[in-house]
């Protein structure tokens, strides 16, 4: 059993998440930042590779009062659980994930994860070990739904996204494509790591809608099975 797992990402018209330094860009627009805001809102979780925070420092909380009321009313903590994937445990213990907002944390770790760093980390998340050297990703999903988490959220970045299209664990792709030219063959996309190589392995998706977005466009796709 896992969740349902959902990925949302902003990219550049020419299909980049940042820089090729990783530098965060602003990429989408006021009315995108609303729907991702009611995206995550409606989410049990939130995920993000340990290269987005150490990127990006994001916060991954729901920013309106409307909706972190809405969420308290339904029973819920004001921000879904936020989940770092992070096979060492390099999370640093100022991330701002750790800190701001009220709600759960969990970094997940693979077996290569030190002693010491663990340590560090578990006054401020809940610690799951799945994996030899990588973070078992499946693991985590199961391990999830184990504690009733029905819905995950995916924000990031490539690598992370990459495998779980590797390991089939995505069932939808939304877009965010802002019209910005980043450039850089090194700039992170969608789903970097090694790619696909044979055709038949592929993902493939369905189109579920397109809609103007600001001065871009939002794309929402369903992986095929
Ligand atoms: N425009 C947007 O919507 C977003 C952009 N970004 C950008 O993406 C970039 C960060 O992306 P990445 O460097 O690709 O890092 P990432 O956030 O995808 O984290 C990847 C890291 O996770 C760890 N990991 C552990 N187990 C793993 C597994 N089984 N599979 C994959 N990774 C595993 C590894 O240390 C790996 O290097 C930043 O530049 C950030 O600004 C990130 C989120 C959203
Ligand atoms: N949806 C979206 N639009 C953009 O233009 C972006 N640059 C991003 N980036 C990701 O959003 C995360 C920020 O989270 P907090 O505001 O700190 O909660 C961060 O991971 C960015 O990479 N997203």
């Amino acid at each position: 059993m896992r969740p349902f797992v959902f990925v949302n990402l902003a990219m550049s018209a020419d299909g980049k998440l940042s820089t090729t330094e990783r530098r965060q860009v602003k990429i989408s627009g006021k009315s995108d930042f609303l729907r991702v805001d009611e995206i995550k809102a409606g989410s049990d979780a939130i995920m993000v590779g340990i290269g987005t925070v150490t990127a990006d420092d994001p916060s991954l909380t729901v920013k309106s009062e409307k909706l972190k009321k809405e969420r308290t009313e339904r029973g819920c903590e004001e921000n879904p659980i936020r989940i770092v994937i992070d096979s060492e445990g390099r999370t640093p213990e100022n991330a701002e994930i750790l800190h701001k907002g009220p709600g759960r944390r969990i970094i997940a770790v693979s077996e290569k994860a030190s002693d010491k760093n663990l340590e560090r980390l578990s006054p401020y998340a809940d610690i799951i070990v799945a994996g030899k050297d990588k973070v078992d990703l499946a693991g985590v999903m199961e391990a999830l739904s184990d504690i009733d988490v029905k819905r995950v959220m995916v924000e990031g970045g490539g690598t992370l996204i990459w495998s779980l299209f590797e390991e089939d664990l995505i069932d939808e792709f939304y877009t965010c494509i802002g019209n910005i030219i980043i450039g850089g063959d090194s700039a992170p996309t969608p789903a970097d790591g090694t790619g696909f190589i044979k055709e038949e392995n592929f993902t493939r998706l369905e189109l579920i809608d397109m809609e103007k977005a600001d001065e871009g466009v939002l794309l929402r796709w369903r992986v095929k099975r």
